[in-house]
C-alpha cells in the first residue's frame, strides 16, 4: 500500500512541479492559514513550501499506511521499539508531567523517575546555595560537564539557549579527547572551587573516561583525598562509577530505555538544573510534556512534529533535496544545530529496515546550519544562488530577553523574513535590469545582470515562538525528537541504535599502540600505514 502512496506522490510531484511558491500564494491569499499550525504561542509555518493540499493529504496517508499512530502509541506506552537493542525508548517518561502510569514491562518506572528528579533537585538546589560545599566547605563556583554526545550536548545546547536563567555557578563542557579541550579549561580554574559532574550512559566512552581521569589527577594534586568532594555521577552503569571512586549518593542513575541523544530530560540534564534552577528545569520538562500531548493528540494533518516530518520526507525522497539547514536566528540556540545533528543523522542515518531489507528511499539528510544573521555572511550565498536547492528551517522569537535593546531584535526578526521571501520570490533578470536602469548603472554593469539574478522557489520553514524560555525550549527539543521519529517510521528503520558509530571506534583500538611505530604496521591498508608511518618521522622532529 504504501508503496502506491509513493508513486502516487511521485506522479503528483511531476503535476505541481513548475508551480512556484510565489503562484502558490497568487491562486489561494489565504495559504498561510492552510498550511500553519499553531501551538499556544507557537507557530510553524510551511506555507513557504511546495506542499498544497493534495501533496500534503497523500503524505498524511503515507504516515497513515506507515502505521504511524500505532508506533507512537508503541513508543509511549514503552513497547521496546529499540528492536536491535531490545529496549524500549522512553524519554518522553521523564518529562511525563501527568505522572500516568507508564510500563516497561510489569513496572511502572514514573516512581522511579519522579524519585530521581526529587535527587538531583536537592543536589542542584544544595549546591546552587553553597549547601553541598567543596572539601573546605566553600561553595563550588564552576561545574563541568565531562561527557560526550548525548551526555555533552543536550545539556550544553540548553544552558547556552536558557542563559538568561542561569543563576547558579559558572557551567563548562569538555567533551573532546583532545587535550586540548580539558587542559584550556583547567587553566582557568580553581579546583577548590570546582565540582566535576562525569556523564556517560555507559561509564566506558574512551573520551569521558579519559577526561575524567585528568580531571582526578588535576584535583588529586590540589585536594588531595578530599577529590571526591569533588565529583558527582550520571550513568546506567553504577558499578563503574562506584569503581570510578564516585560517591553513591553523587551518582544519578537512569536506565537503559532513554537513548543517548534523547537523555536531557533526565540525570544527564544535572548541570542544566545546577545552572537555571529546578523550577525553571521543571518548565522545560513541561515544555517537552506539552510537545508530547500535542503530538499524541493532534490529527496528523495539524500535528507539529508530523507534518514537519512530512516536510522532511518530501523534500528528501520526493524533491530530491539531500540536506537541510537549520537556522536559528537565536544566537543563544547556537548550538541547536549540532545538537540536531546528532539528534537527526544518529537516529535517522541508516538504510536498513527493521525487517532487515535496504531502504528503499533516501534516509537522513544532512542538517547543518549556523545563528542567523551571522550566516548570512558567509553560506547564505549559496543558498541564494547555489545550485542545490537546501530547504531551510527558520527559528526565531517574537520577543527578546534583552528589553532595553528592541533595535537589534527588530533587525534581527526583519533579516529573518526577508531571507524566507528572498528565498522564494527570487529575483528575475527583468528585475535587475530595471533597478540597474533606475540607478543609472554603466553598460558593463548591465551586461553582468544575470549575476545578480536570484532563481527563487526555494522552501523553508520557520517556527516563531514568542520568547525562548525553559518551556519553549522543551517545546523545540521534542518537537524535533518527534520530527525524527515520524521520519524514521515512514522509512521503517529503528531512529533508536546506533551501530554505525562502532567500527571506528574498534578500530581506534587497534591504532593506539601503533601510534608513533614504525613497525607492525603490515596489517594496515598502504593509506594508513603511510599515515601512521608519517606520524612516527613528525614525533621525533
Ligand atoms: O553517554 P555515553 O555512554 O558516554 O555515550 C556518549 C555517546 O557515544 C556513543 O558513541 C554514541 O554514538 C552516542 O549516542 C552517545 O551519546
Amino acid at each position: 500500500m504504501s508503496a502506491d502512496i509513493w508513486s502516487e506522490l511521485a506522479e503528483y510531484n511531476k503535476e505541481i512541479e513548475a508551480t512556484s511558491l510565489v503562484e502558490l500564494f497568487e491562486r489561494d491569499p489565504a495559504r498561510f492559514e492552510t498550511f500553519s499550525i499553531t501551538l499556544d504561542d507557537m507557530l510553524l509555518d510551511f506555507s513557504k513550501t511546495s506542499l498544497d493540499e493534495t501533496a500534503r493529504n497523500l503524505l498524511v496517508k503515507l504516515a497513515e499506511a506507515s502505521g504511524l499512530a500505532d508506533k507512537r502509541e508503541a513508543m509511549f506506552k514503552g513497547a521496546r521499539i529499540n528492536r536491535t537493542e531490545g529496549r524500549a525508548a522512553l524519554h518522553t517518561a521523564l518529562r511525563n508531567r501527568s505522572n500516568e502510569p507508564v510500563f516497561v514491562g510489569d513496572e511502572d518506572v514514573m516512581p522511579g523517575i519522579n524519585d530521581t528528579l526529587g535527587q538531583m533537585a536537592a543536589f542542584a538546589s544544595g549546591i546552587r546555595s553553597g549547601e553541598i560545599g567543596a572539601s573546605d566547605s566553600s561553595a563550588f563556583t564552576d561545574v563541568v560537564n565531562i561527557g560526550i554526545g548525548g551526555s555533552d550536548l543536550g545539556p550544553a545546547m540548553a544552558t547556552r539557549a536558557l542563559a538568561p536563567y542561569h543563576n547558579g555557578p559558572r557551567l563548562h563542557f569538555v567533551s573532546n579527547i583532545d587535550s586540548a579541550d580539558i587542559a584550556d579549561l583547567l587553566k582557568n580554574l580553581d579546583p577548590a572551587r570546582t565540582l566535576f559532574i562525569v556523564a556517560s550512559k555507559t561509564f566506558t566512552t574512551i573520551e569521558t573516561m579519559t577526561n575524567a581521569e585528568t580531571a582526578k589527577s588535576w584535583m588529586t594534586r590540589a585536594v588531595g583525598d578530599k577529590a571526591t568532594n569533588h565529583f558527582a555521577a550520571v550513568s546506567t552503569a553504577l558499578e563503574r562509577t562506584s569503581a570510578f571512586g564516585i560517591a553513591p549518593e553523587r551518582v544519578f542513575g537512569f536506565e537503559d530505555w532513554v537513548g543517548g541523544r534523547y537523555s536531557v530530560w533526565g540525570p544527564i540534564g544535572l548541570p542544566l538544573m545546577i545552572a537555571i534552577g529546578p523550577e525553571h528545569f521543571t518548565e522545560f520538562l513541561e515544555g517537552g510534556h506539552a510537545m508530547d500531548r500535542h503530538f499524541r493528540r493532534a490529527p496528523l494533518d495539524k500535528n507539529m512534529p508530523v507534518m514537519l516530518g512530512l516536510i522532511g520526507i518530501w523534500h528528501n525522497n520526493i524533491r530530491g533535496y539531500g540536506s537541510r539547514a537549520v537556522l536559528p536566528y537565536d544566537q543563544r540556540l547556537a548550538r541547536l544545530p549540532a545538537y540536531l545533528q546528532q539528534l537527526d543523522m544518529e537516529s535517522n542515518g541508516k538504510s536498513i529496515t527493521l525487517e532487515g531489507e535496504v531502504v528503499p528511499q533516501k534516509t537522513g539528510p544532512i542538517v547543518w546550519g549556523e545563528p542567523g544573521t551571522n550566516g548570512q555572511h558567509a553560506f547564505y550565498q549559496l543558498i541564494h544562488q547555489g545550485s542545490q536547492v537546501i530547504p531551510c528551517e527558520f527559528l526565531v522569537a517574537a520577543q527578546s530577553h534583552e528589553t532595553d535593546l528592541q533595535n537589534h531584535h527588530h533587525l534581527l526578526l526583519a533579516n529573518c523574513l526577508a531571507q524566507s521571501e528572498a528565498l522564494m520570490r527570487g529575483r528575475s533578470l527583468a528585475e535587475v535590469i530595471e533597478n540597474l536602469t533606475a540607478m543609472g548603472a554603466s553598460q558593463e554593469r548591465l551586461d553582468a545582470a544575470v549575476h545578480q539574478t536570484f532563481p527563487g522557489n526555494r522552501p523553508s520553514t520557520t517556527l516563531i515562538y514568542r520568547k525562548l524560555d525553559p518551556y519553549t525550549l522543551g517545546r523545540i527539543i521534542a518537537l524535533y525528537e518527534h520530527r525524527v521519529f515520524v521520519e524514521g517510521v515512514i522509512w521503517g528503520i529503528n531512529s533508536f541504535d546506533q551501530w554505525g558509530v562502532e567500527l571506528g571506534k574498534e578500530l581506534a583500538a587497534t591504532l593506539l599502540p601503533l601510534i608513533g611505530e614504525k613497525s607492525g604496521l603490515d596489517e594496515k591498508d598502504g593509506s594508513t600505514r603511510g599515515l601512521l608511518e608519517t606520524i612516527a618521522r613528525l614525533r621525533r622532529k
